[in-house]
């Protein structure tokens, strides 16, 4: 998908190349999210406690981001989100449980079509595309083969490459064994070597980081910080704000689904925290 010259992006182009995270310039947009929407339909309804009957109209409507259709339920996960990425930016995305983050990204990576609105993508989104071909009963030495050709190599450049994504991964040994034997930080650290093992136009990193130790989150910095500046895009979500301000120099936060603070990471980092501690407290 390339982004069609016609799109009116709707934001004035000043406010567009005024926001320079690190005084670095940044490019063309990589990707518009615009005025997106996405709802999961299950079967089955939800359960009404004895006595209560049929919910009233008041907590039907304060509960509106579920809404029930007889035997399915649809959750309403993203609700009318709308921004604009750069080339060479990295963006965090942060939010409560459940608020809509990995369903953005899915949505972005085109794993889940947008029941309105659209997204863009200048180019590939990575990570996402690569979790959804890897396969669990095939050893992890067949998972670098099948990731790199999603991600485009050829198998040449994947044999190539193959030593540093191992390295990089540091499960070792582990890479011939099937990936349902890895413990799920195993797992995150394989996926993220090989989804970063190619230069993406847009990588998509969910929680990956927060599963290694120092060494492997200093490693994944350095990689994202090079895809950046080979002007890639890089999503983060992540509930460390720590790792999202020192990775991120924007960041979105996504309430119910709707995206209610877009700006530099330590201004969204400080409200998140002080809306989570008042929730808390
Ligand atoms: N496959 C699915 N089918 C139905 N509902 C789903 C599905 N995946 C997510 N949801 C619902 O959509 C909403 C948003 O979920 P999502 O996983 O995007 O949130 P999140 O912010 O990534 O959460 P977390 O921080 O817990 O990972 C939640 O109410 C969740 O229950």
């Amino acid at each position: 998908m390339s982004i069609p010259e016609e799109i009116d992006f709707e934001v004035d182009a000043e406010d567009l190349s005024e926001f320079k995270p690190n005084g670095r310039e940044l490019g063309a947009p990589s990707l518009v999210v615009d005025d997106l929407y996405v709802t999961y339909r299950i079967f089955g309804g939800k359960r009404v406690a004895a006595g209560q009957g049929r919910p009233g109209v008041l907590k039907r409507v304060l509960n509106r981001s579920t809404v029930h259709m007889g035997g399915l339920t649809s959750v309403e996960a993203v609700r009318g989100i709308s921004f604009i990425a750069r080339h060479g930016e990295s963006i965090g995305i942060v939010g409560v449980n459940g608020s809509g983050k990995s369903t953005l990204l899915r949505a972005i990576a085109g794993l889940i079509p947008p029941t309105e609105g659209s997204v863009y993508v200048s180019g590939e989104p990575s990570l996402l595309g690569v979790n959804a071909v890897l396969m669990g009963s095939l050893t992890g030495e067949r998972n670098v083969m099948i990731g790199g050709l999603a991600l485009g190599l050829s198998p040449e450049e994947v044999r190539a490459k193959f030593d540093d994504i191992v390295e990089f991964s540091g499960i070792g040994d582990s890479i011939y064994l099937p990936m349902n034997a890895y413990s799920s930080g195993m797992s995150a650290r394989l996926r993220f070597a090989i989804s970063a093992a190619a230069v993406p136009d847009v990588l998509m990193i969910d929680e990956a980081l927060a599963t290694g130790d120092a060494a492997f989150r200093r490693k994944s910095k350095d990689r994202i910080d090079a895809i950046r500046d080979e002007a890639g895009t890089v999503f983060l979500v992540s509930h460390s704000l720590a790792t999202v301000e020192s990775i991120c120099a924007r960041t979105l936060w996504i309430h119910q689904g709707k995206l209610v603070m877009d700006g530099p990471s330590t201004e969204v980092c400080a409200a998140y925290k002080a809306f989570v501690k008042k929730q808390d407290g």
